[in-house]
């Protein structure tokens, strides 16, 4: 597999190149050149094909022979051991629960994978260039969630220096101290603006020369394509599930809605459809940042600043990843108008669905989450004949202070929150500077 940057300025990368430059040289994102198809006897027979071999045939083509077969299927083993279970909350919405891993959200999938081969690159020696320390530097910006699963997932990684970027006061007290109080190899910075100053100030870090001359420089968002594209893998655990269901027994095809913020994980689920997964329709559900829902309604791409809301990891003003939806329906807006909407809801109907949910049948939502749950129910009052899945992005107890006053409930502390919750936070404060992300780069290098 071959893949072009979409600004078509930069050289086609291997996916080890690509893995290891994060974003390619001309700012664009990369993209794979063709799109697998899936062997049918992959869907058929799925509810006999563990999760471990489904993720590797899924991936493989993407990867080629760039790493060993054997080590592959180490590095998607160790991606997936823990459970991603489709669970019915009503009689036509079931959650796809993908916060049972070690930071207790769905990017600790990507962040696992994505580890692991950058892994294997350093200690193959493939990731340094004459001039530079011999060390890669992982950068990332955070609205919330990828934070802690890139910080768990490459702590202590011999050779990998992180660098976490997160927007001040806007990501929750959880969240906060899942990227803060790991120490070692992880670094955070506390930046007194938005998520976008964050993503904005990590993209110009990989196009300025100075830095790149001195640091070997990569992306852990999902701009990376390492990070972008395990996250198919959980669609065709969802589907290995839902054809057992009664909404799926008759080989209905799901609605999938997925909370969305910079739009990696829809856009993995909708390559995955377009590689064979059977998918009736993609809803991208929106808090008050609706750039794309406006975009669906006006075909006007608009960024503008993130607003704050309940559901802080999908804060983000300008989602990075729209351009590759719109390259996989190749800029056709009719095509994409059928397989995929999106919707927007405020704080206040999540807050309203939260409780609304938990009264009717226990299910604990978290808000981004309940956002999904919403925008799925919505959709499907005007497409009765349709059952479908929401994702469940992130553990309730990662917002417990927004969802315990809701529920009227306590949420109960996993030992992975216990362990850190009293951890001194450590962070470097610094404004939405670029030369104050360079500055504390080369000093720390
Ligand atoms: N929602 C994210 C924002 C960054 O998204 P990514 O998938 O590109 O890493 C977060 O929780 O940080």
């Amino acid at each position: 597999m071959k893949y072009y940057s979409l600004h078509k300025q930069s050289p086609i990368a291997s996916f080890k190149e690509a893995t290891i430059l994060g974003q390619a040289p001309d700012k664009g994102l990369y993209f794979p050149e063709t799109i697998p198809q899936i062997d049918k006897d992959l869907i058929n027979n799925i509810e006999h094909i563990s999760n471990e071999e489904i993720a590797f045939r899924v991936i493989k083509p993407y990867v080629g022979n760039e790493i060993k077969e054997e080590e592959l299927m180490r590095i998607v083993s160790e991606t997936v051991n823990f459970p991603i279970p489709l669970v019915p909350v009503t009689d036509n919405i079931s959650s796809l629960e993908l916060f049972h891993g070690p930071t207790l959200a769905f990017k600790d999938v990507g962040a696992r994978f994505m580890s692991r081969c950058l892994g294997q690159f350093v200690r193959e020696g493939q990731a340094t260039q004459s001039g530079q320390t011999g060390k890669v530097t992982v950068l990332v910006a955070t609205s919330g969630d990828t934070g802690g699963a890139v910080a768990n997932g490459f702590y202590d990684v011999e050779g990998v220096d992180v660098v976490i970027l997160y927007p001040s006061g806007k990501v929750s007290s959880v969240q906060e101290k899942q990227l803060t109080t790991l120490g070692k190899n992880i670094h955070a910075l506390e930046v007194n603006g938005t998520f976008d100053d964050c993503q904005q100030m990590v993209k110009q870090a990989f196009t300025d020369a100075e830095l790149n001359k001195q640091l070997f420089l990569t992306s852990a968002n999902s701009i990376n394509v390492a990070r972008w594209l395990p996250q198919q893998f959980y669609y065709f655990f969802a589907y290995k599930q839902w054809i057992c269901t009664p909404s799926g027994v008759g080989g209905q095809p799901p609605v999938i809605c997925v909370p969305s913020g910079n739009f990696g994980n829809i856009c993995a689920g909708i390559l995955a459809h377009m590689s064979g997964l059977p998918v009736q329709h993609f809803i991208a559900a929106c808090n008050a940042n609706d750039v794309v829902p406006n975009y669906m309604q006006s075909q006007q791409y608009q960024p503008k600043a993130a607003v704050a809301t309940i559901s802080n990891a999908m804060d983000v003003g300008n989602p990075s990843n729209f351009v590759r939806i719109l390259e996989l329906f190749h800029q056709q807006v009719p095509q994409l108008k059928e397989k995929f909407s999106s919707i927007s809801i405020t704080d206040e109907a999540t807050k309203q669905t939260m409780k609304r949910v938990f009264d009717a049948t226990g299910y604990t939502l978290d808000p981004h989450g309940a956002v999904g749950y919403l925008a799925l129910e919505q959709y499907l009052q005007q497409h009765q004949a349709s059952k479908g899945m929401f994702l469940e992005t992130a553990h309730p107890v990662k917002f417990y202070d927004v969802v315990e006053p809701v529920l009227h409930q306590t949420i109960p502390l996993p030992e992975s929150v216990k362990a850190i919750i009293d951890l001194p936070k450590q962070s470097t404060c610094i404004d939405p500077s670029f030369e104050q992300l360079k500055d504390f780069l080369l000093t720390n290098r």
